[in-house]
């Protein structure tokens, strides 16, 4: 016959956490009687004292129950920081065995009054004392226990529970243990480095199984309760636990429940969105940051902007994305540097902003968080949890917008399963303790709490922890979600603003980024052996490699620098002082691009070479002479013929000939061949020396830029 079994919890509100508990009871079809549902709470502080609440409502609801049923088993757990691990049969069984009439579970500190600890009985294995978060037994001697003594609501439950305890002949008359060895209850709380998640293979092709166990008392308990500070690590559990979750061959079981799908609403139907953007540090490759928000593929009159800027030297960058594309939003809403607001302020406000606008879900974007996959807002909405971050990663880096783990004091810690998350050697919506950068809230939290509770306003710590510590108090959970890629971070760690151009500068830190902006689009195609090269004269090659952005900027580096050499012969930015051929030039370790003009021609430059000029390989190139060339009717017009002092040559056109200047061109005088239709972006490569003897032809008019490189001297 079924165990006549009654299971009990109390939460007042459905939070994140009761939804868990629930999730996970529905895993064993185990149905629990949610007391105190929709009330307030008035079991006083639980962070500290109180919980006698909990007791009162249990004891009210056992009344209805007849005396006479000593099979009766009453089972009873906190909610929030509760999930169930296993069959209610194999609960009951194991009860059974323990021959108690009441099983409390047990923990190792003795709380909330530490004086009584001596009166407990010595164990000598596993945990000595009681805790109140979990406890099963018959329902005569619960009753008995629950009726013993009056309690106050907000007195403690744990307090009221231990001094039955240890009153022993009322122990003995009541038949209560404590589950010392956690075969059933496992209360984490000072011992969650004893336990490990276990998985094993299935033995058919099916996923591998997930269990708890505990590596002191070799058990597998049924229960766990994250009581007190290992809330944190209980949420890590639930990442795996209960079985089928989560597991290798499915990925993400667990993340699929609750979702919601848009293209089933019609997009007037669509959530209104705020999307707030906070420009909080000077930021490289904004201007790709803005590109990837317009194009977030949700109607954008489904969506209220507002840009926090900190920061004068993006202003143009904010006003000129606002002038273009401002009118397709909803409505708009900019703080700018010169309103003095801060960092939290900012994002209060913004808060604020979207409960004012009745706004179904919030969207911040931080201005170094790149989203490149146009779907990302639509997919979090969908994913439909309290708050979900697109997992964002430096590319090629373990540097992310999360943290698996926390310390004690709330900084950064590493989980075990952190590499194989940012790696995406797992995949899946990870309940971690951090989050930023981007992340998505569901508006109903801003509805349940208010500024007091959820702000980014503390002192001394930054506005994200505030605010994710706040988040963690209300046991709102914080996810992050690698199910698909969704973007990537941007380092701004070297961000110098001082120079022209800083994005230029950003070739090492932000490769990704930096390709993106200055590589030209077709330059890859050119890698492909089957692509022949352009070849307008003899051994001269002819690519695409950089976009006009980089031309404007490199000109635009050059004339903020300024100092062009005086086209003499003697020079002493070389080793000799001398050249024979000079031209009007700047070196490139004149602005400090030297060590990255390298590294874009061992990047970019040498995949090329290796492809036109057969079996010459020298990696790293090497070269000296790197320089911006400019040619002007009424300054240096033309360069006289000459070989470099070069391997091979590269010869960057920076602008267009017939719309910035007119003339010029290269002419190769062995070949009697000129290359004058140079293309902006473009560039020549031929040997230095013996058969490509060569000269600049003259410009009549305008002003003619190039970017020359002598390649292994
Ligand atoms: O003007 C040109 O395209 C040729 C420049 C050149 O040969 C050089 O700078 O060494
Ligand atoms: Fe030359």
């Amino acid at each position: 016959i079924k165990d006549d079994i009654l299971v009990f919890t109390v939460a007042t509100n459905e939070t994140d956490g009761f939804e868990r508990y629930i999730d996970s009871a529905k895993k064993f079809s185990i149905t629990p009687i949610v007391l105190g549902k929709g009330e307030k709470w008035k079991g006083g502080d639980m962070r500290r004292l109180g919980g006698g609440w909990k007791i009162n409502l249990l004891k009210a609801a056992l009344e209805q129950y007849h005396d006479n049923e000593n099979e009766k088993i009453v089972l009873f757990t906190d909610a929030y920081d509760v999930i169930f691990l296993g069959q209610l049969g194999e609960i009951v069984q194991r009860f059974k065995n323990t021959g108690a009439q009441v099983l409390f579970g047990a923990e190792p500190f003795c709380w909330p009054n530490v004086e009584l600890a001596p009166q407990y009985p010595e164990v000598s294995k596993g945990q000595r004392f009681l805790n109140s978060g979990m406890y099963i037994g018959y329902f005569p001697q619960i009753k008995n226990i629950l009726n013993k003594k009056p309690i106050e609501d907000t007195e403690d439950d744990q307090l009221y529970f231990t001094q039955l305890y240890l009153d022993k002949d009322f122990r003995e008359s009541q038949g209560i243990k404590l589950d010392h060895l956690n075969e059933i209850f496992q209360n984490m709380n000072g011992v969650s480095d004893t336990l490990e998640i276990k998985s094993v293979e299935s033995k058919e092709s099916g996923p591998e199984t997930y269990f708890l166990k505990n590596i002191e008392t070799s058990t597998e308990p049924l229960i766990v309760h994250g009581n007190g500070p290992s809330k944190l690590n209980l949420n890590y559990l639930s990442n795996y636990l209960p079985n089928g979750v989560w597991n290798s061959l499915d990925g993400c079981v667990q993340c699929k429940t609750n979702e919601i799908r848009l293209d089933k609403f019609k997009q007037k139907q669509w959530p209104l969105v705020y999307l707030a953007l906070f420009i909080e540090m000077n930021t490289p490759f904004l201007e790709g940051f803005f590109k990837k928000i317009n194009q977030l593929e949700y109607p954008k009159d489904k969506i209220h902007l507002f840009i926090h800027n900190a920061m004068k030297f993006h202003s143009d960058d904010v006003s000129s994305f606002i002038d273009v594309h401002g009118h397709q939003y909803l409505s708009v809403k900019q703080i700018r540097p010169q309103d003095g607001t801060t960092e939290w302020a900012a994002r209060d406000l913004s808060l604020d902003q979207c409960s004012l606008k009745n706004c179904d879900v919030y969207f911040a974007v931080d201005s170094i968080a790149h989203i490149d996959n146009p779907f990302t807002l639509k997919l979090l909405i969908e994913q439909n949890r309290s708050v979900v971050a697109p997992m964002l990663v430096r590319p090629g880096k373990a540097w992310s917008n999360f943290w698996g783990s926390l310390t004690k004091d709330g900084f950064y810690a590493r989980s075990n399963d952190y590499m194989d998350i940012v790696f995406s050697q797992k995949k899946g919506l990870w309940n971690v303790p951090f989050i930023n950068s981007a992340y998505l809230i569901n508006a109903t939290l801003l509805k349940r709490y208010d500024r007091l509770k959820l702000t980014y306003n503390a002192p001394n710590v930054d506005a994200d922890m505030a605010f994710c510590r706040n988040l963690r108090d209300l046991d709102v959970f914080m996810y992050v979600s690698n199910r698909v890629e969704f973007g990537h971070l941007i380092n701004a760690d070297t961000y110098d603003i001082t120079r022209a151009e800083p994005d230029m500068y950003q070739i090492f830190e932000n490769e990704q980024d930096w390709e993106e902006a200055f590589i030209h689009p077709e330059y890859s195609e050119h890698l492909n052996p089957e692509m022949k090269e352009r070849q307008p004269c003899p051994d001269v090659y002819w690519s695409p490699v950089v976009t006009r952005k980089f031309c404007n900027a490199l000109i635009n580096m050059m004339e903020s620098y300024g100092k062009w050499s005086s086209g003499k012969n003697e020079d002493e930015r070389l080793e000799g002082g001398y050249e024979a051929v000079p031209t009007r030039d700047i070196h490139m370790n004149q602005v400090g691009w030297e060590s990255h003009w390298l590294h874009f021609l061992q990047k970019y430059v040498r995949p090329l070479q290796e492809k036109i000029f057969l079996g010459y390989y020298n990696d790293p190139p090497k070269s000296l002479m790197n320089f911006v060339v400019r040619y002007k009717p009424d300054e240096q017009p033309s360069l006289r013929p000459h070989h470099d002092s070069s391997t091979y040559t590269i010869n960057i056109a920076l602008n267009q000939v017939g719309v910035d200047y007119e003339g010029g061109g290269c002419h190769f005088l062995r070949y009697n061949c000129s290359v004058t239709d140079t293309q902006l972006g473009w560039m020549l490569m031929h040997p230095g020396r013996l058969t490509h003897y060569h000269e600049g032809l003259i410009v009549t008019k305008g002003i003619r830029y190039i970017m020359v490189s002598f390649v292994d001297p």
